[in-house]
């Protein structure tokens, strides 16, 4: 007789409700790419408890609880009538009220707002705080907006998404193109309607009105500290290498400040529409003065500092040799070509700040290279786990310093790292924090489910 073993037994099931997905879901790549790269690496835990299988985990956590979509209509500055597309992943409630980011980009879809809520489930796990996994956003396209423009668009998104969300339902935040002053207006116009003053209802608001401190640092922050833990392991840190951050963003800034404070040399970074390479290490707050105070191209920086250059098409960041790499700008920026030609470089360690910015092939090429590689559900979980800090801040009536906030961040983060290798090699795959992340993150929801029963 043919005994088929307990892997044998899980591979099936993972590949069925896999095969099932795609096929209802081919319109969604971004979707099944991260629901791929996630549920592949349970194999081991489905294999030794044949419970979550009966109890069909797997199907029920791949189907979002809520999808919410809706129409936007807004008046531009000359009067003409826009319309935009709404959306609101409210995907798992099991370990918490949603919780996850608001993107404003034209690339927007159901597809990437599915993707991002899928990987928050397990992300917002992995912090350890009591947080369901959700995102939303829209196709609006903030960039050449006036900011009445910006204000009218958040203004009718939240009049229609605020009977979806509150403190104790969905708690929305920032992602791209969603910065504090979009966050602002959607504060604002959610007050109005409730006629009542709600901080805990989203996160990222400016410290003068129930924000906390240490937010806007915590993503790019947090995603240096998670690498720093990684490099410990090889007796390395960040002091003396030579960096590269992608994007120019909020993550994208904060991660280039504290790698340069850990004594890194920070040498490009980008936009959508190109990259600069500093070989003295990139001057921060021309960056921040260029993106953060005037909205501007990171072209501008040669201006001020000529000797640095600029190249057109962002995704040529990957070709700056370098010893740590930080995708921090979007999905799929790092391919199987990117991610040789980075250990062709010589790159030790990748961070990734970006939600799911490298793509499976790159991954691959990471593992079989042995390369260190920061996953981006665990590495960039700083920026929601201070966004639950600011949840209790809120609902405790309390302000806490950035230095109390950091020292929680670094702990959070340091408890990410541990948990993951602890799952890894529990599981059988001592090193991949891929595995070890995804595997921690989903047993906690996966028994919330099972006690919870058939919901
Ligand atoms: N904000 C947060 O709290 C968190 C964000 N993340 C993730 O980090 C990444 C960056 O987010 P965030 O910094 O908040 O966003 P921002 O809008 O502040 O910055 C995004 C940066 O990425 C660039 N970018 C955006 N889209 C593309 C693209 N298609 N190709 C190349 N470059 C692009 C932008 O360039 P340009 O200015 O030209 O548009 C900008 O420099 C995203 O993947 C996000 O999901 C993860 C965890 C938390
Ligand atoms: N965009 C975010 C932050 C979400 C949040 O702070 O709720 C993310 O974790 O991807």
């Amino acid at each position: 007789m043919v005994t088929v073993n307990n892997d044998q037994i899980a591979i099936e099931y993972i590949d069925g409700v896999y095969n099932k997905l795609q096929q209802s879901h081919s319109h969604e790549p971004e979707f099944l790419q991260a629901v791929k790269e996630i549920i592949y690496s349970l194999k081991p835990v489905f294999a030794q408890r044949p419970e979550y299988m009966k109890m069909s985990l797997l199907e029920r956590i791949v189907e979002p609880e809520r999808v919410v979509k809706f129409r936007v209509a807004w008046q531009d500055d000359s009067g003409k009538v826009q319309v935009n597309r709404g959306f609101r992943v409210q995907y798992s409630s099991a370990i918490g009220p949603y919780k996850g980011g608001l993107r404003f980009h034209p690339s927007v879809n159901e597809s990437i707002v599915k993707f991002l809520g899928f990987e928050q489930i397990f992300k917002n796990s992995l912090t350890g705080q009591p947080i369901g996994g959700a995102k939303g956003g829209s196709d609006f396209d903030p960039k050449g907006k006036s900011d009445s423009e910006i204000m009218r668009f958040c203004q009718a998104f939240m009049t229609e998404l605020h009977k979806y969300i509150g403190p104790h339902e969905d708690v929305p935040a920032g992602d791209i193109g969603v910065g504090a002053r979009e966050i602002g207006f959607l504060f604002g116009q959610y007050n109005r309607i409730k006629a009542a003053y709600q901080p805990g209802v989203i996160t990222g608001k400016l410290p003068r009105f129930g924000g906390s401190l240490a937010r806007k640092e915590a993503t790019g922050y947090g995603t240096v500290y998670f690498v720093q833990e990684m490099l410990k392991e090889i007796n390395e840190s960040f002091e003396g290498q030579t960096v590269v951050v992608s994007g120019s963003g909020n993550v994208s800034t904060y991660a280039i400040e504290k790698a340069q404070q850990l004594g890194a040399t920070v040498v490009a970074c980008s936009d959508s529409n190109g990259f600069i390479y500093d070989p003295q290490g990139i001057n921060l707050d021309t960056v921040k003065d260029i993106k953060e105070v005037r909205a501007a191209r990171i072209k501008e920086y040669i201006d001020v500092h000529p000797h640095a250059t600029y190249t057109e098409n962002c995704n040529k960041i990957w070709t700056v040799k370098c010893d740590i790499a930080l995708p921090c700008a979007t999905q799929n920026e790092i391919d199987e070509q990117s991610a040789q030609l980075l250990i062709t470089n010589g790159v030790k360690a990748i961070g990734e700040g970006a939600n799911m910015p490298s793509t499976l092939e790159a991954i691959n090429i990471y593992f079989k290279n042995n390369v260190l590689f920061a996953p981006a559900k665990a590495a960039n979980a700083g920026g929601v786990a201070v966004s639950a800090l600011e949840m209790a801040q809120n609902s405790m009536r309390l302000f806490w310093s950035f230095e109390e906030v950091d020292e929680k961040l670094q702990e959070i983060m340091i408890n990410i790292y541990n948990n993951s290798r602890e799952a890894a090699k529990e599981f059988g795959h001592e090193n991949n924090l891929l595995i070890g992340a995804n595997i921690a993150g989903f047993i906690k929801v996966a028994d919330a489910m099972i006690a919870q029963g058939v919901i």
